[in-house]
């Protein structure tokens, strides 16, 4: 890919480490806004909406350049899991998806240098394992949790929790990697 002057809007380091792996040069400022929560919202809605809160945010700052930002959720039936705010919250969000199958939705919105706007979501379907009590506590004492969506973190000890992975990994991780490469190829950044 050419070098371009693309910024991620993302203090997120697995987000840029995926975007770093596929080849891509970019430079990093995360976003400076307050995201939309609700436990009850509608999951797609919510990473597509906060993915433009943040695109438009720094865009608003560099403008004439281009603009990535995302943002996922963790949806298991009607409720949305976003980070835990303590450790007890992180167990009891793992113990509701142990046993479970639920999606992860990431929202992105790229912004081309010339203002022009594209917002989509990718799903990817996790089923998780059977958890003791025990096997909680051991994973949230072995594995920093507290800033990840849904309290785990696929790509640090998952096989530990996860049982297995329908569709994008790296959109659970926090960028469908494919995707956005597509869509940077359509806004020629
Ligand atoms: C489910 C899951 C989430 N996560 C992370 C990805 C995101 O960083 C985080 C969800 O929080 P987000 O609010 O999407 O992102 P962020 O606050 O970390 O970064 P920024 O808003 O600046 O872009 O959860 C994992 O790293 N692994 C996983 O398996």
């Amino acid at each position: 890919m050419k070098d371009s002057r693309l910024i991620l809007a993302s203090a997120s380091p697995r987000r840029s480490d995926l975007l770093r792996e596929a080849g891509v040069s970019f430079r990093i400022e995360p976003a400076q806004v307050e995201e939309h929560e609700d436990p009850v919202g509608d999951p797609v809605f919510i990473v597509r909406h906060n993915a433009e809160l943040k695109a438009s945010e720094v865009a608003g700052r560099f403008p004439g350049q281009s603009v990535l930002g995302s943002d996922t959720v963790v949806a298991l039936g009607d409720r949305v899991l976003g980070k835990p705010k303590d450790e007890d919250e992180a167990f009891a969000m793992l113990r509701s998806l142990a046993g479970q199958e639920h999606q992860v939705h990431t929202g992105v919105c790229l912004i081309g240098a010339e203002g022009q706007r594209e917002v989509f979501s990718v799903s990817t379907r996790v089923k998780f394992r059977e958890l003791s009590d025990e096997d909680i506590r051991a994973y949230i004492r072995d594995v920093p949790v507290m800033d990840k969506a849904g309290s785990y973190a696929l790509q640090d000890q998952g096989s530990r929790i996860v049982e297995s992975v329908s569709g994008s990994r790296s959109n659970v991780i926090g960028l469908p990697l494919e995707e956005v490469l597509e869509a940077l190829r359509r806004l020629e950044v």
